[in-house]
């Protein structure tokens, strides 16, 4: 469990924060420029020190204010990755690689040199030098580093941020694989909803130093009242699917999950195998009942849970499909007309479903809205 509560004055910024999330996995810490993000990854790596609270990774409390416990940066034994790889220039690849590992003692070493050249795709890199890397390559070495120091946690201070979305894409999976594959809990700060959206465990949202929801990705983002938050033309929600199966004469993939089937342009995944979709409010439309004589193929039974006003003349209507949820943006006067309130069974017909680097799936080229 990670178990952080501080508050911090800095400057004229207050950062009062505190949540938990599960150790496994990454959690995502979301929020506009200048929320206080990269202060609460400071705070965690010990390059500053909160006023007051708590920092407990497990079983290991890195500062308490109340019992007067502050263990040192180099003690923590956090990875850090930044923006920019920040590789030693004159080294190659291998001995970046090597300088992580001679930071620990060989009777501490757990996490071995091959393994992460192979999880990190870097064994064709070794003998070259950082400058004639591409930005996804560097930032690979960088993760490949600070693994390589053992740490206890990785901490990614928008990892991808200086990389074009191409780049992103290709160093996506690496990151899925960092976090499925090895036994390190992640931090990461990031303000691209697409990438928490794809690699987040558990989502923390944080508006002017303070959090605003925390849970699961799908059900921070289906929350109505967060869309300020999140921004206004980001809303959607997320859902997990598994792969059904595949429709090859029509290129399709029949996905499933606890409310029902969602048929999609192929997905290069093997059956069972998780999919994570971004579906974005304005991509979901309302009927009263089944329709008859539409090219829309997603047709879900749904119940209206809540109604919220998103624009002067649009609302967001938060539709519960089986145990998920779906955010439908529509107009006022279609709230009106069809008579939706709570309670109300609905159909949630879903138009489009974007696949970026935020949908497993992706194309290579990036981002782009497919309609189903
Ligand atoms: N040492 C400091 N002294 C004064 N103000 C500070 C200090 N450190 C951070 N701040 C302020 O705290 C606020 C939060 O900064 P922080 O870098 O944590 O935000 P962020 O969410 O990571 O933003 P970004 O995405 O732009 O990096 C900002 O207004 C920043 O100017």
């Amino acid at each position: 469990m990670l178990d952080l509560a501080i508050r911090q004055t800095l400057g004229a910024f207050t950062l009062d924060i505190a949540f938990t999330a599960e150790e496994r996995g990454v959690t995502a810490l979301f929020g506009r420029s200048g929320s206080g993000k990269t202060s609460v990854i400071n705070a965690i790596a010990g390059l500053t020190r909160p006023d007051a609270g708590h920092i407990r990774i497990g079983d290991t409390l890195f500062f308490d204010s109340a019992r007067r416990i502050d263990i040192p940066v180099e003690k923590r034994r956090i990875g850090y990755v930044f923006q920019d790889a920040r590789l030693f220039p004159h080294m190659t690849v291998r001995s970046n690689l090597e300088f992580g590992l001679r930071r620990v003692p060989a009777v501490e070493r757990h996490i071995a040199f091959g393994p992460v050249v192979e999880l990190l795709g870097l064994g064709h890199l070794l003998d070259r030098r950082p400058r004639g890397l591409s930005g996804g390559e560097k930032q690979r070495v960088a993760f490949g580093r600070a693994l390589l120091a053992q740490p206890r946690l990785l901490l990614m201070d928008e990892p991808m941020a200086s990389l074009d979305t191409a780049r992103k894409a290709e160093i996506m999976p690496y990151i899925e694989r960092l976090r499925d594959e090895m036994n390190i809990p992640i931090v990461m700060v990031s303000h691209a909803l697409d990438e928490v959206v794809r690699l987040a465990t558990t989502m923390v949202l944080i508006g002017e130093g303070r959090v605003r929801a925390v849970g699961p990705v799908g059900a921070v983002m289906g929350r109505l009242d967060l869309s300020a938050v999140t921004g206004a033309q980001d809303a959607g929600t997320v859902l997990d699917l598994t792969v059904e199966r595949h429709v090859p004469d029509d290129g399709l993939t029949v996905l499933a999950f606890d409310g029902g089937h969602l048929t999609v342009p192929r997905v290069e995944r093997a059956p069972g195998a998780s999919v994570r979709l971004h579906i974005h409010a304005r991509d979901v439309i309302v009927a009263l009942q089944q329709p008859v004589g539409v090219s829309v193929r997603n047709a879900l039974a749904a119940t209206v849970v809540e109604i919220a006003e998103s624009g002067p003349s649009s609302a967001d209507v938060r539709l519960a499909v089986g145990g998920s949820f779906l955010i439908a943006r529509i107009t006022r006067a279609a709230v009106r007309e069809l008579g939706l309130t709570p309670g109300r069974p609905v159909v949630a017909l879903v138009k489009g479903i974007a696949f970026g680097p935020g949908s497993i799936g992706a194309p290579a080229e990036g981002r782009r809205i497919v309609d189903v």
